[in-house]
């Protein structure tokens, strides 16, 4: 009896977006084409919304510009940079799906030390599907990877391990450096390639790259706003930076992991050095306030959800960090607004969205 071929379902083909926020062109999507075409792909455009993005055949996408999310949020739009890739956060919060991926649009394909092309979504999802370990550090790393396991000592009582809310991949190439180092090291090209997964332990915060990341929507999606950057703000290049202290704060506080490591994309663009200095001037200034600010942060009991959780943060930004610059009380209020918008979009089941619809297309 012959036998169809049937190729494999690639892993949550209907339960992930593909996040990407561009102000350039999407001709970087035909290398990653045998990984996403299965995928429905939320292209945010920034910039000028007269301009036309020309996506290649055969994605599955839904489009979005200025005008479309003016049109979908209204005053709320407020919230969602313009002129910053910040601005990716609205495909997060527009996305109906369980879990998004997002990438940047000067990221390819990567190649293992074996020369195989790096399938990093599916990577991300394996590192999505499987428990983190942030209440006691494994030295061999992910101990649920084939090939791994819990070392000895490691106490049985935790190994079944948390859900895991976020992975955070890496870059190949262009590393993701401030512009001070830029500067001073121009020419730097990442060639390490680790192959390691780590979770980040429960009360240590990290700088979350958005180049290359994937996250459990559902868990952490309400947390993942990436704040006012760009075009009217006074920082730019920290949108990633909030959105990580924001997130590890909330799922060190709801018992949820954050992981870090492979899968590795190919970072092909160096983004000026001396533009990246005027964007991020305040922000390498102001984090040496913020870092303490989000290490001192402790969440009421009751915030037990994403949501809760997020609007306790936002209270205190308002109260402690006001001080530091007037511009942590207008991001507190968008910190409210960008819930507001979120829980308008996605009521709880049952409810009714309020949104105007996906663009025509
Ligand atoms: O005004 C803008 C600028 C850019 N974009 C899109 O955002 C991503 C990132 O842009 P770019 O590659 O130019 O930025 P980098 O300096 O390489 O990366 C920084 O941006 C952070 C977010 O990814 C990253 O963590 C930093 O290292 C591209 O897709 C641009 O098209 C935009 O939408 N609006
Ligand atoms: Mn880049």
């Amino acid at each position: 009896m012959a036998y169809a071929f049937r190729a494999p379902t690639p892993l949550l083909k209907d339960e992930l977006d593909i996040v990407i926020p561009t102000i350039r062109n999407l001709d970087f999507l035909e290398t990653w084409r045998p990984f996403f075409q299965p995928y429905h792909l939320i292209i945010v455009q920034d910039g000028d919304p007269n301009k036309t993005i020309r996506v290649p055949e055969g994605f599955d996408y839904d489009l979005y510009n200025r005008n479309d999310i003016t049109r979908i949020l209204g005053p709320k739009s407020s919230c969602i940079s313009f002129k910053d890739s910040a601005c990716r956060c609205f495909g997060y919060m527009v996305s109906k799906k369980k879990y998004i991926y997002t990438i940047d649009d000067d990221c390819f394909v990567a190649k293992d030390p074996s020369g195989k092309d790096i399938n990093a979504l599916e990577q991300h999802i394996k590192n999505l599907l499987s428990p983190s370990t942030p209440f006691f550090f494994n030295t061999l790393y992910d101990p649920y990877r084939d090939g791994a396991d819990f070392v000895r000592g490691y106490p049985f009582s935790l190994r079944e391990g948390v859900p895991t809310a976020v992975s955070h991949g890496l870059w190949l190439n262009v590393p993701d450096y401030d512009a001070p180092t830029q500067l001073v090291k121009p020419l730097e090209r990442n060639t390490r390639y680790v192959d390691a997964i780590l979770t980040i332990p429960k009360g240590t915060l990290f700088p979350m790259c958005g180049m290359n990341l994937a996250f459990d929507r559902e868990l952490i999606g309400p947390a993942m706003y990436f704040g006012l950057m760009g075009d009217g703000q006074p920082i730019g290049r920290y949108d990633d930076m909030w959105a990580g202290w924001c997130t590890k704060v909330i799922t060190d506080h709801l018992g949820l992991g954050v992981k870090t490591g492979m899968p590795y994309i190919w970072h092909s663009k160096a983004s000026n050095a001396f533009v990246n200095l005027k964007k991020e001037y305040n922000g390498i200034f102001w984090q040496e306030e913020l870092i303490p600010f989000f290490q001192s942060v402790s969440l009421p009991k009751d915030a037990t959800t994403a949501q809760k959780c997020y609007l306790e943060l936002a209270k205190l930004v308002r109260a402690k960090l006001g001080k530091v610059d007037g511009y942590f009380i207008k991001l507190a209020d968008s910190m409210v607004t960008w819930i507001d918008a979120w829980d308008e979009l996605n009521p709880p089941k049952g409810g009714v969205a309020t949104a105007n619809g996906p663009p025509k297309k």
